[in-house]
């Protein structure tokens, strides 16, 4: 984490990867602006997925904002262009990490049934070890890891607050999944930001 310049940021005990967390990454007063601007001004979509030969709607709203196409759950995504509220968060993002990003995948999960399932940021087009720095504004939900290979390794389960960041890298795509499960407490509304950097 040479170019990681957060000296707050805790690294998650999990072994056969690389994944930071910084609870406060963002200030109260920038996190309650920044949750209230993307609420209002993402042109959030509810997108539909295809699974076991049908089409289902995503428990979530999403949207795609960069410089290049790319595929995700199967889906072409068509970016559109950069708004300044998301470029403002690029750019403190990239700073702190030391890596740069030209796509963001937003999710808008507006209630506790609202969920991400198991996956990993491994498509082709992120190149072979991805670097995703994660930032969430809202509500306060439990992300969960899972390992991909040794069965006997415990699920790790993290609770993500308003203004946090959360990067991903190195080998954790190849032997970790996540997920954003759902949960029978009441909640609201959730904007996750995942920055990408697309290679191909
Ligand atoms: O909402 C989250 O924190 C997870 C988002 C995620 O995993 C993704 O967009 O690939
Ligand atoms: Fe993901």
């Amino acid at each position: 984490m040479s170019k990681f310049k957060i000296d707050t940021a805790a690294k998650l005990p999990l072994p056969d990867a690389e994944v930071y967390f910084v609870p406060d990454f963002f200030t109260e007063q920038e996190s309650k602006l920044y949750f209230e601007q993307l609420l209002e001004q993402v042109s959030w979509k509810q997108e539909k997925i295809r699974m076991f030969g049908k089409e289902l709607p995503m428990p979530r709203l999403t949207a795609w904002y960069g410089d290049k196409a790319y595929t995700y759950s199967g889906l072409q995504n068509h970016p559109q262009p950069w708004l300044s509220v998301l470029l403002q968060i690029k750019e403190k993002i990239e700073a702190a990490t030391g890596h740069s990003y030209n796509s963001v995948l937003l999710n808008l999960y507006q209630n506790g049934q609202n969920s991400m399932g198991w996956h990993s940021d491994d498509e082709p087009e992120l190149g072979p070890e991805p670097t995703i720095a994660s930032v969430s504004f809202g509500a306060e939900r439990r992300f969960g890891f899972k390992h991909r290979h040794n069965k006997a390794q415990k699920n790790f389960y993290l609770p993500i607050t308003h203004g946090s960041l959360l990067l991903m890298q190195g080998p954790t795509q190849h032997n970790w999944q996540h997920a954003i499960p759902k949960t029978a407490k009441p909640t609201g509304n959730r904007i996750n930001l995942t920055f990408r950097n697309i290679v191909s």
